[in-house]
């Protein structure tokens, strides 16, 4: 299957488990993959028949600033739900980051698929 990709979104946004983390922004990273038939959208150089990156993206970081919540695995887990429900998209693959919040780590994240493939497997 083909796939549409953002990769490094870079957001800030209320997250975590700890009381002093509901009063800050924190900053979050995603990567993400999108299965898509992008030939679609090529033949007639349509924009309509792809998955438009730039309004996922802003959708992505409006999703989180309106959806507070206490993990990370809670946030990619809805960011999944969300996205596959408005865009009818059949599989993603969604990293997401939470670049300082070990100190002396290069980044924490999780990473989940949800979905099949148009053949019904995982990519
Ligand atoms: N697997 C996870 N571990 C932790 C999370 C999380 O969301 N998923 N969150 C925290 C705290 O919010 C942390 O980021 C504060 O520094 C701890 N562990």
């Amino acid at each position: 299957m083909d796939k549409v990709y953002i990769e490094g979104l870079t957001f800030q946004t209320t997250i975590g488990f700890y009381p002093w983390e509901k009063e800050i922004k924190q900053t979050l990273v995603i990567d993400l993959a999108m299965g898509w038939n992008t030939a679609s959208a090529a033949e007639n150089d349509e924009l309509a028949k792809t998955l438009d990156y730039a309004a996922i993206s802003e959708a992505i970081v409006e999703f989180a600033n309106a959806n507070p919540v206490d993990l990370i695995e809670t946030l990619a887990e809805r960011i999944a739900a969300f996205l596959i429900g408005k865009y009818q998209i059949p599989w993603l693959r969604l990293k997401l980051m939470k670049p300082t919040a070990v100190h002396n780590a290069k980044t924490v994240g999780v990473e989940i698929e949800r979905g099949t493939t148009l053949s019904g497997q995982a990519l």
